[in-house]
């Protein structure tokens, strides 16, 4: 069987239909394609090709000898096939493919088939470079007629480019690189301006706008410039499969609604033809301002530039403050602009806090704002500003400083909790609640012993932020976009002014990672896993099947329907809002996963997460205090309840161990007694003296000051139990150490 360079069989290219698993078209019938959108099916359906090409290979491999016996010893044995095994044929297609010698293919045998395909595809058609791709390379400078006109760098709404100065000449290097063709071997000098990442052949318009036409219209979504340019190249392509796949596509639409518009302009290819190719303005949907000018919305940063100003500004504004104080200490700029900067600044932070600045969206993010504004405030000084700076070490700085500040804010809130729940517990200092394992009844507890484990559970969650906070205290600025200055800059003094504890040793680290971020919000995720235990202990305690606590009319609500009902919500959206936490953390730990060295735009939606986690724990925390503050526990109910489930066994068993029996034996002894007790349904407590010696002789009258829950407690006398001595201990250190007086 053959395969595309793709990896597609050539009968797969025939049918023209998509196999993977979405697809649900198996045993090789034309089915249903598992990607409606023809460019992804183009590009990258998850499940076709991939799949295809992966079985084969799992095919070859498991044609090893090894793992056809595996197969085979399995279903003689008539087990459960290992995940591994299920994979493979069944056993009679592999005792056929055992004579197959299994191997993977050899790298020269893949450049072999690579030459052959390659030498057929110059016999057929040489690949085309997409006439955009021609015309406008991705990251090259716009075609003129699509570029802006580039304003002066006080009003322009993105950071002024490298490439063009204020004239408006371009003379950046990077550029001038961009423009220069790739010299050397098998690559072509450039006689053109604009550098082409292949030599212009042979344009298709033809068939370069029906391609454009079927993803535009079956996408409903206009393509940037980019996409555009790779459909072309595609369609350019000597492999016809991506071609036969894009028709497939278009005929499963049509099939599936035939009165769209889909059908319609495909009918109507000739208007269909000039609209697609008017139509190739890059939206750059990406960008605020620019998506605003082009009407189509802006998809990805609308939402962030407020959210993200509300959050950093302050700190942005402060790196501002200590990066133009380093520049005129070092003799970057003078004294007299540095204070036209920093008068300037005062004047931003003031109409920030007034509520009258306008944060714009075609600024894209929290420091083109403050710049441009300062630029229009105070003009010329605050050009230099920029001065060994990049929004790269700024937002990261930024981002740093706010996480030391929200780190200082949750402590403080969770030591609010830790007071609530202190008090709560100096309020019960003797009431005894049924312990729990496997939510089964174990052993009798001191309540203010089980509300100090949330304490103590507090205490570690506190301290892991503390130490995050030690990590998160070295500071990136100076940094600039990833490789430092030749400036004679001072980081350490702008450290110190920001009231880090260093400069970050290496620039490239310094704008690449966010470590200190997954390691906060990690930190979070623990804290908010440990107060919806909390939320779940409570509710489940406020229920009528425990009936342990009640929660007080302002911390309860009530039903829509059922009149009689007080449901605990505050603690049940405690519980609700640990998913958000722990999905924050995901969010950024799958953002950062793939990431090259140095500042990625990825790493702009590292805020949502980070500011969402921030919010919802301290919400979180200020609840759970609340709710602390606001509950009873029933005492009756609880005492009422102590005599099921033989709290005071394990303390009968202790007994016995202190009369030299061994404890396995002891064990066995109060199982037996515990039988009696069931049989005569009473408690172990109740059961006489001679019923005791029954069970065994080395029962003696002591005994009774074991028995019972009261008895039982106390007896416990090891260091952190829940005997009464260690606990009035405990409850007292955490007075203490909370500030809390008598
Ligand atoms: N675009 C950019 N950084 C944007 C960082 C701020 C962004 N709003 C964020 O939140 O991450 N990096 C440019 C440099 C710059 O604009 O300063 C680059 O490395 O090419």
């Amino acid at each position: 069987m053959s395969t595309t360079p793709r990896g597609r069989s050539s009968s797969r290219r025939r049918t023209g239909c998509c196999k993977c698993a979405g697809g649900g078209g198996g045993g090789g019938k034309p089915s249903t394609p598992c990607c409606f959108n023809p460019l992804r099916s183009l590009f990258r359906c998850p499940g076709r090709g991939r799949g295809r090409s992966r079985s084969r290979s799992h095919s070859r491999n498991r044609t090893a000898p090894s793992s056809v016996s595996a197969d085979i010893a399995t279903e003689q044995q008539g087990q459960e096939p290992s995940f591994f095994v299920y994979s493979m044929g069944s056993a009679a297609e592999n005792k056929k493919k055992k004579h197959r010698k299994a191997r993977l293919p050899s790298i020269r045998s893949c450049f072999r088939s690579k030459k052959k395909e390659r030498k057929a595809s110059a016999r057929r058609q040489p690949l085309t470079p997409a006439p955009s791709m021609v015309t406008h390379p991705p990251r090259s400078p716009p075609a003129p007629e699509n570029t802006p006109a580039v304003a002066s760098g006080v009003t322009s709404t993105q950071p002024p480019s490298p490439a063009f100065t204020e004239t408006g000449n371009v003379n950046s290097p990077a550029t001038s690189d961009r423009r220069t063709a790739p010299t050397g071997p098998g690559k072509q000098p450039s006689t053109d301006s604009a550098w082409a990442p292949f030599p212009p052949q042979r344009q298709q318009p033809k068939q370069q706008v029906d391609g454009l036409q079927i993803v535009e219209v079956a996408t409903g979504e206009r393509l940037s410039a980019h996409e555009a340019a790779l459909i072309e190249m595609v369609e350019s392509s000597t492999d016809d499969s991506a071609e036969s796949s894009m028709k497939s596509s278009l005929e499963f639409i049509n099939e599936q609604s035939p009165q769209t518009p889909v059908k319609r302009m495909v009918a109507d290819r000739e208007t269909a033809v000039v609209k697609a190719a008017a139509s190739r303005e890059a939206p750059r949907r990406w960008l605020n301002g620019n998506a605003g000018k082009a009407g189509t919305g802006a998809r990805f940063t609308e939402p962030l530039v407020v959210a993200e100003a509300n959050e950093l500004w302050a700190h942005d504004i402060a790196c501002s403050r200590a990066h133009a104080a380093m520049l005129a200490d070092t003799g970057l700029i003078t004294t007299g602009d540095r204070d036209i900067i920093l008068e300037g600044l005062d004047q931003i932070e003031k109409q920030i806090q007034d509520g009258k600045f306008e944060w714009r969206k075609d600024r894209e993010d929290v420091h083109m704002n403050i710049e441009a504004a300062l630029i229009e405030k105070v003009g010329e000084p605050a050009k230099k500003l920029h001065t060994a700076r990049s929004r790269n070490d700024q937002i990261v700085t930024d981002l740093r400083l706010w996480c030391r500040d929200a780190i200082d804010k949750i402590l403080i809130r969770i030591k609010q909790f830790q007071v609530s729940l202190v008090l709560l517990a100096s309020k019960y200092v003797d009431l005894i609640v049924p312990g729990y394992t496997h939510l089964q009844r174990a052993q009798p507890v001191l309540l203010p012993h089980l509300l100090l484990s949330y304490v103590e559970q507090l205490e570690r969650d506190a301290g892991r932020l503390i130490d995050c906070r030690e990590r998160v205290n070295f500071c990136p600025l100076g940094a600039c976009a990833l490789a430092g200055t030749g400036l004679p800059i001072d980081r350490f003094k702008t450290a110190k002014d920001l009231k880090f504890t260093a400069p970050m040793k290496n620039s490239i680290d310094a704008v690449s990672d966010r470590d200190f971020v997954l390691e906060f919000l990690a930190a979070n995720s623990i804290a908010a896993i440990h107060l919806s235990r909390i939320g779940e202990e409570w509710v489940l305690w406020a229920s009528e099947e425990f009936g342990f606590l009640t929660p007080s009319d302002s911390v309860s609500t009530g039903s829509s329907i059922m009149p009689q009902k007080k449901n605990p919500d505050p603690m049940e959206l405690v519980r609700g809002k640990s998913a958000r936490v722990v999905g924050d953390l995901m969010t950024v730990l799958v953002l950062c996963k793939g990431l090259p060295q140095a500042y990625n735009r990825d790493l702009q939606e590292d805020k949502e997460p980070l500011f969402d986690s921030v919010k919802a724990i301290l919400g979180m925390l200020e609840v759970c205090s609340e709710f602390a503050q606001n509950i009873s526990f029933n005492s009756k109910r609880i005492q009422s309840s102590l005599p099921a489930g033989y709290l005071d066994a394990t303390t009968l068993a202790d007994y016995l161990v202190k009369k030299g029996v061994p404890f396995r034996t002891s064990h066995e002894i109060v199982g037996r007694c515990v039988a009696l007790c069931v049989s005569k349904n009473c408690q172990l407590t109740e059961l006489e003296m001679d019923d005791l010696k029954a069970v065994h002789p080395v029962f003696e009258a002591d005994v009774y000051a074991y028995l019972g829950v009261e008895n039982a407690v106390n007896k416990f006398i090891s260091y952190g139990s829940t005997g009464s001595e260690q606990v009035k201990k405990q409850l007292e250190d955490w007075r203490v150490q909370l500030g809390i007086n008598p």
